[in-house]
């Protein structure tokens, strides 16, 4: 399998780390990125073709990696949404015309909030597009992604995103472009919660009279067993929390006193936020002339 990627940021990064020699050889992956010492770090390390422009950008345009880029099987979108539309506009030309289903190379967006109706308008339209939202534990082969297909990706296609994405963790489909916001919400930009949690664990360990060390061994360990303890019990997290929780006991004063600080209910309405981040980039990156 050939992969274009555009945008060698960190995502891209985490992504080519499971796919390189693993799904296709590190020399089939193509990465453009107008950041010289990004392209040098995954060219060395993974041992990928690299360019430094698409046609139509700032830098001097490298007409090696438009065929490159061109007779891709599966070109990976990783760039920022809002350089979104002007990466889009530059690939177009570079495109075969669209066909029916199938046809074309596989556009695989991994941008929060720009929506596979303004990615294939922008490209030309008719474009067989996968929106997909990973997450950094993707690095070291632990991510979980939500995929949503437009209309026009065939099942060879989609089988093609699925393995890319289980390259680097879980894949979890969603019958609804609409859901991918839901899904930032979760596990896109989850990990930072997970890691403020941690942060916050690590602070309050020092002040109850632990070293940083002591702090950081314990709050870690504490996330990675509980966390798989949950994955692999049949049993709902709920009643494992229960078990932890002795009556009148120091956990239970711990829960008493989140419960007063309503700690359930800010993160629901940090997820809500992220969510609605998600739709309103979607309008603020991708609306039409
Ligand atoms: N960081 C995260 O946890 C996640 C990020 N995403 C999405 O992944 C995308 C990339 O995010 P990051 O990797 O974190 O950002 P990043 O800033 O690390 O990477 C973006 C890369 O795009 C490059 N770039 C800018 N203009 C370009 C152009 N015209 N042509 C080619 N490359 C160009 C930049 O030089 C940079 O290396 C975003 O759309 C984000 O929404 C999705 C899931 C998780
Ligand atoms: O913060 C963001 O917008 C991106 C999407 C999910 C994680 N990082």
């Amino acid at each position: 399998m050939k992969i274009a990627f555009i945008g060698g940021g960190n995502m891209a990064a985490a992504l080519i780390s499971g796919l390189a020699g693993k799904l296709t050889a590190g020399a089939n992956i193509h990465v453009v990125d107008p950041n010289p010492a990004a392209l040098e770090k995954l060219s060395a390390q993974f041992g990928v073709t690299t360019s430094g422009a698409l046609p139509g950008a700032q830098q001097a345009p490298d007409p090696a990696a438009y065929q490159t880029v061109a007779s891709a099987d599966v070109i990976v979108l990783a760039v920022k949404p809002q350089s979104m539309r002007e990466v889009a506009e530059q690939l177009r030309p570079l495109l075969p015309a669209a066909g029916g289903e199938g046809g074309g190379p596989l556009l695989l967006s991994i941008a929060a909030g720009i929506r596979a109706a303004d990615l294939s308008r922008w490209l030309g339209g008719g474009r067989a597009i996968v929106r997909c939202m990973p997450n950094t534990p993707a690095l070291i082969g632990m991510g979980v992604t939500g995929l949503a297909a437009s209309a026009g990706v065939s099942a060879e296609q989609k089988a093609a995103a699925d393995a890319i994405m289980k390259a680097v963790g879980a894949t979890v489909w969603l019958d609804d472009e609409a859901k991918i916001d839901a899904v930032t919400a979760v596990s896109g930009s989850g990990p930072a919660y997970v890691f403020y949690f941690i942060e916050a664990m690590q602070k309050a360990a020092e002040e109850l009279g632990l070293s940083a060390e002591q702090g950081k061994a314990l709050a870690l360990a504490t996330f990675t067993g509980a966390a798989q303890l949950a994955a692999q019990s049949d049993e709902p997290v709920s009643l494992l929390r229960e078990r932890v929780t002795s009556k009148g006991g120091t956990t239970y004063a711990a829960l008493t006193s989140m419960a007063a600080d309503g700690v359930a209910e800010a993160i629901g309405r940090a997820m809500a936020a992220a969510a609605a981040r998600g739709r309103e980039m979607g309008v603020e990156f991708g609306a039409a002339d």
